[in-house]
């Protein structure tokens, strides 16, 4: 479980940065937080205990932040990284989907055999904005063949209602945000 001191000093380590990378866009930079050891970990050590807790088999990360957050605690739960990426960064036989996010679209692409069924999937990402990321990756996950189990970002915008976009997708999977703002 998260703390409201764990939650006060994620919070505190995420910069604010107006017009990025668009006008109107507030973007949530992570990077102070990343260059904090102590926040790191213990980021790194939630979302472990989120994996542990629900039962995961196998971790997905989004690129390129969703890489950073969820690649420690892949090696810290002793649980299987799998790469998300960004489309045509794969080498392999590719799965793939397309998706919107708050500033612009893009495509995802996930190795086939990487998933299959019998795994337990938790999808690790930074930031949950107006969900459309999220989204495609549990499609792209169920696609495979595998189980989602959780949904774990570190900050969920809840302006964006990214949630509630998310939730009719989810199907009772929990959709677990260690801050929301
Ligand atoms: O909820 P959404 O509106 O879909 O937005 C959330 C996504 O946006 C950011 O990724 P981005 O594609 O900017 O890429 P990056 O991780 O490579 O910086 C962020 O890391 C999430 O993956
Ligand atoms: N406002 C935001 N800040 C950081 N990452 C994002 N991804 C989508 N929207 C974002």
């Amino acid at each position: 479980m998260t703390d409201d001191s764990t939650r006060e000093l994620l919070l505190s380590r995420i910069r604010d940065v107006t017009d990025y990378p668009k006008p109107g866009v507030m973007f949530k930079d992570i990077t102070p937080l990343l260059a904090d050891p102590k926040a790191f970990t213990v980021l790194t050590d939630a979302l472990a205990e989120l994996a542990v807790r629900h039962g995961a088999t196998k971790i997905v990360g989004l690129e390129a932040r969703g890489f950073i957050l969820a690649a420690p605690v892949a090696v810290r739960s002793g649980i299987g990284f799998i790469p998300v990426r960004k489309a045509g960064k794969l080498p392999g036989a590719t799965l793939s989907q397309t998706y919107d996010l708050e500033y612009g679209s893009a495509e995802m692409e996930v190795h086939a055999e990487d998933l299959r069924e019998g795994d337990r999937v938790i999808v690790i990402d930074d930031v949950l904005a107006t969900g459309g990321t999220a989204e495609a990756s549990v499609e792209l996950v169920r696609r495979a063949g595998a189980e989602v189990v959780a949904v774990a970002v570190l900050l969920e915008l809840g302006f964006l209602d990214g949630r509630a976009r998310l939730e009719p997708h989810l199907r009772g999977v929990p959709l677990e945000a260690l801050i929301k703002v």
